[in-house]
């Protein structure tokens, strides 16, 4: 079995003195210890089965359990119900032949060895008999008295080059060793001493840990569902997994069929070859962490459960994706409870409240009852809950870290950050704090960590501009920005990009009966009247929004370019008026004095909103399809695209459409886009998201208002 060696405890009663081997080996696998060795020459082996059953039950499944020489200790104690993972053997111990049969193939097997014969031997067993060498001593010690001669760093990477299995180096190992056996090829570090004597075997073995990782990246495995349009799922995870500085791989659950708007439908893979892929990563990579998220079914999650029992990877993030942002349950009720065994593998669980709710097995009343409900959760199941308290109501998103076992407890406050690019939200977290636990960070740290993360990822998602629905977070924002990375578009590119963005909304002003009648000249009267003043009524309120635009800006070009628009607005009114709303035209009293029509209202009500909530950039925004959308479609009236009668001087409304290809208008709207497209590029990517809203927005409404003149709006 690939067993991860890295920091390697081996026990020694005397050592641990009144702390007890049991509390000792506790806060060592606390702090990172991935495999324990019960090592005590002086106990009897009924003693050593009562050890080692104590010790099944501390380390709990977070770190590997063998016992040294003592391999009939081993079988009574798995009799009992303990959790040996397997024998640490010397030459003269007992055979590893019978180790490996009585174990059976998924035990772990090590073996000194410090010799050129050793080795032969080794290369003589049958292939899987042993799967690690013990190699040492690197330097004289006293633990052991009877030790070989010491090999030294040089001597150690030596054997570990000749070696045809990984070796683990131990005697007098030491904190300072790490970095150069880490480079002499070591495995691991097999330290008694140096965890058992020490004051704080959780900080030390925390620091051995740290100094291991040091300079590489984590490797972390994402068991999770496919999202293809890239926000959620394995892709979230595998971008947070990068974005927090790990390397990450992915096993596959289920595969499905979704973008920013939904789900379409999900297709789950036969679970032998989910445990096939399972087993294809293990079998080769040492994990540091494996994140699990969505998990398809009952089956699934067994073939996960059991993987998990063979592997141990020394971090687990569980993301139990159960309820939907809908409210919908995600698993039915076999797999909760199959999902409520796989709790007691993680170390680390990351609800939300609906999913907090069903775990609790009740619906918290409010924050502090959530806390209550994850402190219950804690106690029960042994893992950290990490509460997320994003769905709460309010201006408030905070979150607690919940260690019942330890008694520990944090929470982080944070304001909401606005926004709709919400999707992966719990996958790319559960993701951060899956690396940053595999790098070493204590609990507390990675999830502060993460969530700045997130915040800055979430805050920047609206820029990414992916989807029409809740679009994904930007999970390396950060990098780019701090990269130097200026993801700034240009104005040009603010212009065409904003103008496809409103492409569907200009198609179906091009469809609109009013458009086409009004080309091809068979536009009654009515209608068209009635759209005149529709639009004197909106001019006369445009130009007072174009007015506070030229009082919000900041340079006196912009100021008069507004002033002189909100000026052309108020002419247009009365041109309006002045040469179509009168009775030679047949327009009666009751027209000249029109109510605005709903379309008008809401555009008018539109505008006004985002003209006095003060921000330019966003007003200029709103104003602009104005502009934009009449001088194309007049250039376009104009060169016949609608049919060459729209140019006719005998059209019926020949006057009024030329009014559309005005030149000054024309050169009037150039300006203004590049006022707008240039305002855009400079802002800040929120702000940006949020003139571009206001932009589709205006151009919705310029639809509407085009559509009303023949949606039996009567001419009142
Ligand atoms: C990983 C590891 N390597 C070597 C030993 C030594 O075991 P011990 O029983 O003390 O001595 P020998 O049997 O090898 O002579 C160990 N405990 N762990
Ligand atoms: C069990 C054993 N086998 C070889 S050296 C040794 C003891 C190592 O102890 P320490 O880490 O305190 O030097
Ligand atoms: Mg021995």
């Amino acid at each position: 079995m690939n067993a991860d060696l890295s920091l390697y405890l081996v026990t020694d009663p005397a050592l641990c003195g009144a702390r007890g081997v049991v509390e000792t080996v506790r806060q060592a696998v606390d702090g990172g210890v991935r495999i324990v060795q019960l090592r005590d020459k002086a106990a009897t082996d009924a003693e050593i089965v009562d050890q080692l059953v104590d010790l099944s039950h501390a380390i709990d499944g977070r770190a590997l359990l063998v016992v040294n020489d003592r391999l009939d200790a081993a079988i009574a104690a798995r009799e009992r119900g303990a959790r040996v993972d397997g024998v640490h053997l010397g030459q003269g111990d007992a055979s590893v032949l019978r180790a490996r049969e009585a174990l059976g193939p998924d035990a772990v097997i090590g073996l000194t060895a410090n010799s050129p014969a050793h080795l032969e031997a080794v290369l003589a067993l049958p292939p899987g008999t042993v799967d690690h060498l013990g190699v040492g001593v690197i330097r004289p010690t006293l633990t052991k008295p009877d030790h070989p001669p010491a090999l030294g760093i040089e001597g150690f990477r030596a054997f570990a080059a000749a070696s045809p299995l990984p070796c683990v180096a131990i005697g007098g190992v030491g904190i300072d060793d790490t970095e150069a056996l880490r480079e002499a090829g070591a495995a691991g570090l097999a330290v008694v001493s140096a965890l058992c004597a020490a004051d704080d075997p959780r900080r030390e073995a925390a620091q051995f840990r740290r100094r291991w990782h040091a300079g590489a990246a984590p490797r972390i495995l994402s068991i999770a569902g496919s999202d293809p349009s890239g926000g959620a799922g394995i892709q979230a995870d595998l971008k947070s997994i990068a974005a927090n500085g790990g390397y990450g791989m992915a096993v596959i659950t289920a595969l499905t069929a979704q973008n920013t708007e939904g789900v379409r439908g999900v297709h789950v893979p036969p679970t032998d070859f989910l445990q096939a892929q399972l087993e294809a990563v293990s079998d080769d990579i040492t994990l540091d962490a494996v994140k699990i998220g969505m998990l398809a079914d009952a089956e699934v999650i067994r073939t996960v459960v059991a993987w998990l029992d063979v592997v141990r990877p020394p971090v687990v993030v569980l993301d139990p994706v159960m309820v939907a942002t809908s409210g919908d349950r995600l698993l039915d009720p076999e797999a909760e409870g199959e999902l409520r065994r796989l709790l007691r593998h993680a170390d680390l669980i990351t609800p939300n409240l609906a999913e907090l709710a069903v775990l609790a097995g009740r619906v918290p009343t409010d924050w502090p009852d959530a806390l209550a409900a994850a402190e219950e959760l804690s106690a029960d199941v042994g893992a950290m809950v990490l509460v997320k308290g994003g769905h709460l109501p309010g201006d408030e998103a905070p979150d607690a870290l919940i260690d019942a076992p330890r008694g520990r407890r944090q929470e982080f406050a944070g304001a909401r950050i606005t926004t709709r690019n919400t999707h992966g939200t719990g996958c790319s977290l559960s993701s951060a704090l899956a690396t940053r636990l595999a790098k070493g960070e204590d609990a507390p740290t990675a999830v502060a960590g993460a969530r700045a993360w997130l915040r800055e990822s979430l805050r920047e998602g609206e820029a990414l501009r992916v989807g029409r629905g809740q679009g994904p977070i930007s999970h390396f924002a950060g990098l780019w920005a701090r990269g130097g990375l200026d993801t700034r578009p240009t104005a040009a590119v603010v212009e065409a990009d904003w103008w496809r963005q409103i492409s569907a909304t200009r198609t179906a002003i091009d469809e609109l009966p009013f458009i086409r009648a009004l080309a091809d000249g068979t536009l009654a009267r009515e209608p068209f009247l009635f759209y005149l003043a529709q639009d004197a009524l909106y001019l006369r309120d445009y130009a007072r929004v174009l007015a506070e635009a030229a009082r919000l800006a900041s340079t006196s070009e912009e100021q008069a370019f507004w002033a002189n628009s909100a000026h052309g607005s108020i002419v247009g009114e009365l041109e309006l008026h002045a040469a179509w709303l009168t009775p030679s035209q047949g327009v009666g009293a009751a027209t000249f004095s029109a109510r605005p029509a709903p379309a008008t209202t809401a555009y008018l009500d539109h505008l006004r909103s985002v003209a006095f909530g003060g921000d330019y950039e966003e007003l200029i925004a709103a104003v602009l399809p104005c502009f934009w959308l009449y001088t194309d479609l007049g250039r376009r009236l104009h060169a016949g695209e609608f049919g060459a009668y729209a140019r006719d001087p005998r059209h019926p409304y020949a006057s009024w459409l030329a009014t559309y290809a005005d030149a000054a208008f024309e050169e009037a709207t150039r300006r203004a886009i590049e006022f707008v497209a240039t305002a855009a590029a400079a802002a800040e990517p929120e702000k940006r998201g949020r003139m571009l809203r206001a932009f589709e927005v205006s151009s919705a409404h310029e639809l509407a208002f085009f559509a009303a003149p023949l949606e039996g709006h009567p001419v009142v």
